[in-house]
């Protein structure tokens, strides 16, 4: 059978068929609604600490594009907030629309964001990545929002790469990126226990939502290179003409 993806025959309403964790408790993504959010005085501050020489490569897997990080050490970390641990930085990916008007797989009060970035780190009390994201507290992802605005520098790395990999299965090396020049100043956040918003929808996500965004400029969004030549982006025009992103 075809893959899952975000065109109308495979988008986000039939990946309960081959995932019937879909259907689970604790899915993601999910709407911010900050009035109805508790604070929790118990919750530390976020500690991340990245290391830029762990960047290994850039990666077209099809569904997104993804950073991947050198992992065997404790050199990039995420530590604090609403976790206990050290957990390791993995890899970063987006998520984007085909227009500006939406992309974001989290909301905030419903609005949605034109993309929305993903910091995946796993808990180093797992052996490894592969065992930590079939754990209730394997994985912790930091999601930071982008709106439309000025062009932001630091992303431009990451979209000048995109060229060398238009295509499904292409990656380049990609080193010697620091990933927190990525974070906004503030690392005010909201916290839930969620799961992969993709297949395999593991619930294994302690979700950190950063509540300030970054800024990506109409240009970089629109930058042939960026976000419109890869070919998932053909899928996500279909998939988002339809309907935003929502889930059963
Ligand atoms: C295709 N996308 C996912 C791929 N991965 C994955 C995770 C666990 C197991 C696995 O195969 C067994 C693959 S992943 O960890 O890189 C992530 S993180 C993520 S998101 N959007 O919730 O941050 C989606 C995916
Ligand atoms: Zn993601």
């Amino acid at each position: 059978s075809h893959g899952w993806g975000y065109g109308p025959g495979n988008g986000p309403d039939t990946w309960g068929e081959d995932f019937p964790i879909a259907n689970g408790p604790r899915q993601s993504p999910i709407n911010i609604v900050p009035k109805d959010a508790k604070y929790d005085s118990t919750l530390k501050p976020l500690k991340i600490k990245y290391d830029p020489s762990n960047a290994k490569g850039i990666l077209n897997n099809g569904h997104s594009f993804q950073v991947d990080y050198v992992d065997d050490s404790d050199s990039s970390t995420l530590t604090g907030g609403p976790i206990s641990g050290t957990y390791r930085l993995k890899q970063f990916h987006f998520h984007w629309g085909a227009s500006d008007d939406r992309g974001s797989e989290h909301t905030i009060n419903g609005i949605k964001f034109p993309c929305e970035l993903h910091l995946v780190h796993w808990n180093t009390k797992y052996p490894s990545f592969g065992d930590a994201a079939s754990q209730p507290d394997g994985l912790a992802v930091v999601g930071v929002f982008l709106k439309i605005g000025a062009a932001n520098p630091r992303l431009q790395k990451v979209l000048d790469a995109l060229d060398a990999i238009n295509t499904k299965g292409k990656q380049t090396t990609f080193s010697n990126f620091d990933s927190k020049t990525l974070l906004p100043g503030s690392l005010d956040y909201w916290t839930y226990d969620g799961s992969l918003t993709t297949p395999p929808l593991l619930e294994s996500v302690t979700w950190i939502v950063l509540r300030e965004p970054i800024s990506v400029s109409p240009a970089q969004m629109a930058n042939s290179a960026a976000f419109s030549s890869l070919e998932m982006e053909m899928l996500r025009a279909a998939w988002w003409t339809t309907t935003g992103p929502v889930r059963l």
